[in-house]
């Protein structure tokens, strides 16, 4: 593998709840991501992918708490578990300069009062207070120029923009401090498909020009991520399942969950009208209350005793890493797809 861009170990991150039950919606994630590449995060609705993105940035807040876990970037090892536990007190070169998130729905969040120009100056005089207007207006004016979009845009309102258009303009003003890592969730859910093609040649554009040197694209969408990612991570109910190459994780899945997620999805083929896709049965767990062993076991069709009793350990096969006890048993052999046709 190339050099290591970030690398969060044993990540733990629980909402407290007024019951007193903590919900731990991240459970020991250990996660790395390659210079220069993207990594997916996938994994069905409550998995723990946003919160995951959520402590990574450094800008976890009451009632989301990480209660463990270390952060290696950049020549940095920052221990996540001992930030402050308001984010606005955690250190600012971490928050946007290190690691910067653009939020899911971040398009949907300026302001209708605001020009863009006043969100880039906002945004650039939020990490140095001392920033003119006239130089956080030319860095913005240069960054869209390199991104071959109009100018012009920096005098619009939010609501003049159309969606794809708001997005990429997010999208470069949470990049404008050239962060290490960018964390987009779910950056093109709710565009049309020529707005995501837009959005997904920007980002790649972005990291060809090393605006930043990394990016965690997390998103339910596995075709899109399939595109546009180098890496995949899997996560079920807090946990990261699998990871690995994405063409190794498309082709050649090792935990039923990736396989089950994957053949629920439907493929635009000659035939795809006579497929019944199966999806997955049953529905993730509470993760108050999680399943012993294994926590995929109750909905798993390869599951064994053990898998009920004993949590399965990350193991690798090359550069492709999966916790699951069927993979042990049966090394390098393909979880079957489940597709029938009619
Ligand atoms: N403020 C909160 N208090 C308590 N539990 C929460 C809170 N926010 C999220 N959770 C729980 O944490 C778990 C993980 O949520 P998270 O939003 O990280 O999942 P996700 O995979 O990003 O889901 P989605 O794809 O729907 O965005 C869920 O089970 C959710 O119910």
């Amino acid at each position: 593998m190339t050099k290591s861009l970030m690398r969060a170990n044993n990540l733990t991150a629980v909402y407290a709840a007024d019951s007193g039950q903590d919900v731990p919606a991240v459970d020991n994630v250990t996660l790395e991501l390659p210079e220069g590449q993207i990594l997916g995060l996938a994994g069905e609705s409550g998995c723990g992918k946003t919160t995951l993105g959520t402590a990574l940035a450094m800008i976890a807040n009451p009632p989301l708490y990480v209660v463990a876990g270390t952060l290696e970037i950049d020549g940095n090892e920052i221990n996540l578990s001992t930030l402050p536990k308001n984010a606005n007190q955690v250190h600012r070169p971490y928050r946007g300069e290190t690691v910067s998130l653009l939020p899911q729905g971040a398009m949907n969040a300026i302001s209708p009062t605001l020009r863009i120009r006043d969100l880039v100056v906002d945004v650039m005089r939020a990490h140095n207070g001392s920033v003119t207007k006239a130089d956080a207006l030319d860095r913005a004016s240069d960054r869209l120029k390199m991104l071959e979009m109009p100018t012009r845009v920096l005098d619009s309102y939010a609501h003049q923009l159309s969606g794809g258009m708001k997005q990429r303009m997010v999208t470069v003003i949470s990049t404008l401090l050239n962060p290490a890592l960018l964390i987009a969730d779910e950056p093109t859910s709710a565009l049309d498909v020529s707005s995501q093609k837009a959005l997904i040649e920007m980002l790649l554009a972005m990291v060809e020009a090393k605006i930043m040197r990394g990016v965690i694209f997390i998103t339910h969408d596995l075709p899109v991520l399939s595109m546009v990612t180098d890496r995949l991570a899997i996560m079920y109910a807090g946990k990261v399942v699998e990871t690995g190459r994405t063409e190794d994780l498309v082709n050649n899945a090792r935990h039923p969950y990736t396989a089950a997620l994957l053949s629920s999805v439907l493929d635009p083929t000659e035939d795809t009208r006579t497929k019944h896709v199966l999806g997955i049965p049953g529905s993730p767990p509470n993760l108050g209350n999680p399943p012993s062993g294994c926590r995929f076991h109750p909905r798993c069709k390869f599951a064994m005793d053990v898998c009920s009793t004993t949590e399965p350990k990350m193991l690798s096969e090359g550069d492709h890493d999966f916790a699951c006890w069927w993979a042990k048993e049966h090394p390098r052999e393909t979880i079957p797809m489940e597709v029938t046709h009619a």
